[in-house]
């Protein structure tokens, strides 16, 4: 089942494209990486998909939804992982969970704060959470609605080895479950690991998408992130 469907979408900030024509589809229960250099448009692509952004042009679709015109219903049923700031300092651990909660429809925020670690740290503030654990905290606030699709942008930047891979066991985990997750990410070993599809975005349009083998065997190399660079461009010599 396709769970979203891009077509041609357009975005401009003061008339220059950020976004500039990207057809994309990603269908349900996959984790679907994109990649690109940075202002190549990622971030802008998850804010239109997830109704934050008003597009300029192009089609939409999400779970069958206008991401922009029906941005309230939708995002009953996705999750969208914050950027850094985006909560007071001075708020508790459960309070931001419980606050998360009350946003959605029900939503089981103790098993989800119990599954990323976080019962122990209810009681601590936002503001004295290391940014490791500031970043499983975005994550796992991202998971309160019991979301269909989920958008992670950086997912583990910050995060320590052992934190990186139990945040994979975790994300298949949940693949397993039947939610898709859309993942912004500079991390070709993360992306090697995790994704199904990859997309990788230049200059606001797609460069390649495929699978990491698709990829590795559409350029000869040996490893995605060899992939990447010789996809992007990147002459190393
Ligand atoms: N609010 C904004 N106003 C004006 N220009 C913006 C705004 N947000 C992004 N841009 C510009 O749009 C382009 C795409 O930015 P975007 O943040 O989507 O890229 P990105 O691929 O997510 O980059 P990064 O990897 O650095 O996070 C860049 O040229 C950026 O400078």
């Amino acid at each position: 089942m396709t769970v979203i469907e891009v077509e041609k979408l357009r975005k401009n900030y003061r008339s220059k494209p950020a976004v500039d024509g990207i057809s994309l589809r990603v269908e349900r229960g996959q984790i679907v990486g994109i990649a690109g250099a940075n202002g190549a448009g990622k971030t802008t692509l998850v804010e239109c998909l997830s109704g934050l952004r008003q597009r300029d042009g192009g089609e939409l679709r999400v779970l069958g939804m206008d991401p922009w015109t029906e941005r309230r219903r939708l995002q009953q049923r996705i999750g969208v992982q914050l950027q850094e700031s985006a909560l007071p300092d001075a708020l508790k651990v459960g309070e931001a969970f419980r606050l998360y909660a009350a946003l959605y429809d029900g939503g089981d925020w103790r098993t989800v704060m119990a599954d990323w670690d976080l019962a122990d740290k209810q009681r601590v503030r936002f503001g004295s959470l290391s940014g490791g654990w500031k970043q499983r905290l975005f994550v796992a606030l991202a998971l309160v609605g019991d979301p269909e699709i989920v958008f992670l942008d950086e997912l583990t930047t910050g995060l320590d080895p052992v934190a990186r891979r139990t945040t994979w066991t975790m994300l298949r985990k949940l693949r397993e479950r039947g939610l898709t997750v859309v993942l912004v990410t500079h991390f070709m070993d993360e992306a090697e690991a995790l994704c199904d599809r990859m997309i990788i975005v230049g200059n606001g349009r797609v460069i390649a998408a495929g699978s990491p083998a698709e990829l590795v065997a559409e350029t000869a190399t040996d490893s995605l992130e060899s992939a990447y660079l010789a996809l992007s461009g990147t002459d190393l010599s």
